[in-house]
């Protein structure tokens, strides 16, 4: 399937600072794909170049196969993006904002109705805009996003503001519309919030990207655990050490995950050493354990 965004070999500096080195990644149609990485990694950095919103030294960046540049912006009539703060005036209620940027003159009226209830805004939305909380404004921001039914939405951390209901029910919303075809790129330092989202994730270290995976691999790769209890741990523990087996460094006994027939090797080589295993628990390690595995053993993709 073609990519609706594809960034290649981008790089960018503020001064002498580099803040993109060899930027490549891209968003399949229908996806919802995480951006994430540390505090100036480089996420809102990419967010405003695939925006046209400015020049970049070298590189790509193509929207359904269409070169982005600050010149060229046509393609973005399809992309909705949230960067940073949602930029709104004070004077303005919620809903003159809506009818601002609604740009089809004919749907305007019931595409600006549509996402008011769908982001359960109508309580405040003919309210003047200077009264509104953080959580209201982003909300508005989001609903200024969304409103045109854009193919690909762009959302700098969404969750900024919202509480757990909120966030629920953008959630809900997000997964709502990638069903019906919107693809999203998402940056969030919420990770539990993420992980319950998005198909995959575009790490970015320092202006590099480390990695581009889906979450089914992430997992897969990085996170299964066995944890066990045992009718004498101790022994238990050194029956492995002895055979060679890594035990995590906590103080159940935990070992990482290799293959289906692992438990079974494990129950048979304590039982010959007269051990029972009392329970044992799978465990998945969450985006958050993944994510620091993944930078503190970074290895840039080629
Ligand atoms: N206009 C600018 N002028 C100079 N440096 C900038 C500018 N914008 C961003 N930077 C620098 O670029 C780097 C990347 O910033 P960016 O905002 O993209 O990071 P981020 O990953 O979004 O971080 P955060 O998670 O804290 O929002 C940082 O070192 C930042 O200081």
């Amino acid at each position: 399937m073609n990519d609706i965004l594809t960034v290649e070999k981008l790089n960018k500096s503020f001064g002498s600072k580099k803040v993109l080195k060899d930027v490549s990644f891209n968003v399949q149609p229908g996806k919802i794909v995480g951006l994430v990485g540390p505090n100036g990694a480089g996420k809102t950095t990419i967010m405003k170049a695939i925006l046209g919103l400015f020049d970049f030294q070298s590189g790509n960046i193509l929207v359904n196969g269409e070169r982005i540049s600050i010149v060229h912006h046509q393609p973005l009539s399809d992309v909705g993006a949230l960067i940073e703060y949602p930029g709104i005036y004070p004077f303005l209620t919620g809903r003159q904002h809506l009818e601002l940027f609604a740009d089809n003159e004919t749907t305007r009226k019931e595409d600006i109705q549509n996402i008011i209830t769908k982001l359960n805004i109508e309580s405040y939305i003919d309210r003047k805009a200077k009264g509104y909380s953080l959580g209201m404004k982003q909300k508005l921001g989001i609903a200024l996003a969304l409103l045109n039914k854009p193919k690909l939405v762009i959302l700098d951390e969404p969750m900024n503001g919202l509480d757990p209901k909120a966030t629920k029910e953008l959630r809900d919303l997000i997964l709502q519309l990638t069903k019906a075809g919107t693809t999203f790129l998402i940056s969030s330092h919420i990770l539990s919030e993420l992980e319950k989202l998005v198909d995959e994730i575009v790490v970015i270290d320092d202006g590099k990207i480390i990695k581009q995976t889906s979450m089914e691999a992430l997992s897969d790769s990085n996170g299964n655990y066995l944890v066990l209890t045992t009718s004498d741990d101790e022994k238990a523990r050194k029956v492995f050490i002895d055979e060679g087996i890594k035990l995590e460094q906590t103080t159940e006994i935990r070992i990482k995950k290799t293959s289906d027939d692992q438990l079974a090797s494990l129950i048979q080589l304590l039982s010959n050493h007269g051990v029972n295993i009392i329970d044992v628990q799978h465990e998945h390690s969450d985006l958050e354990t993944s994510l620091l595995d993944l930078l503190d053993n970074k290895q840039v993709e080629e």
